[in-house]
């Protein structure tokens, strides 16, 4: 699964390797501090890494990426390794309320060796980081995750939310509070989830 994620971006052994740093990072970290849900410990990276990896394929060239409640790294440590070697100009910024996820977000970017920024805060609370591209991943139902999004979005900027099988009812509530273009782009690990693109964001 990941390999067919990485395939169209032709990346180096190293960032492969990279990936791979990860995947054992997060396994060795997660019983401690709960990053991955434990029945997915043995999928980091045919799930997680894979999920988070088809988010860049999506994206266009973009300066400025925040991966709001990054958790464990996905996307946010994903586009992170990536970025170093496919587009090393971009900022990467992941906001991260809890302490210990924000201490192994830290961590993993030095042993990874990768540039990226984390802000320990909540998102609410944040002043508005003007990013050209938003992602989120399992952080909240869209209607919530919108408005979190809209904060941080600068004009123009594009939003990226991998969701579940459930993604129809929450795109149906969303519609009643907020304007928006969606497209939705097929999950290449679970043919029931799609990844939300999502601009023009308004107050409905
Ligand atoms: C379910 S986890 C998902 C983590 C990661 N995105 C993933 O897909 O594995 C949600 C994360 O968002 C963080 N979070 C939740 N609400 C937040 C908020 N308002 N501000 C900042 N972080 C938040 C939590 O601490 C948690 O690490």
């Amino acid at each position: 699964m990941l390999a067919s994620a990485l395939e169209p971006l032709n990346v180096s052994r190293e960032t492969e390797q990279r990936l791979g740093v990860l995947a054992d990072l997060v396994q060795k970290w997660s019983p401690r501090i709960n990053l991955v849900a434990r029945s997915t410990l043995g999928e980091v990276e045919s799930r997680h890494i894979a999920d988070s990896v088809q988010l860049f394929g999506i994206a266009p060239e973009v300066t400025k990426w925040v991966d709001l409640g990054s958790g464990g790294g996905f996307p946010g440590l994903v586009i992170a390794v990536l970025a170093a070697e496919l587009r090393p100009e971009m900022s990467v910024v992941m906001v991260e309320s809890d302490t210990r996820k924000c201490v192994f977000l830290r961590t993993a970017l030095r042993e990874l060796g990768v540039e990226g920024q984390v802000m320990q805060s909540r998102i609410e609370a944040l002043s508005p980081l003007d990013a050209d591209l938003v992602s989120a991943r399992a952080l909240a139902p869209l209607p919530k995750l919108l408005g979190y999004a809209k904060r941080h979005m600068a004009i123009d900027a594009m939003a990226l939310f991998p969701k579940g099988s459930n993604w129809q009812s929450e795109l149906s509530e969303a519609r009643k509070s907020w304007h928006f273009d969606l497209e939705t782009h097929t999950s290449v690990v679970d043919p029931s989830s799609v990844i939300l693109e999502v601009r023009e964001l308004s107050n409905a």
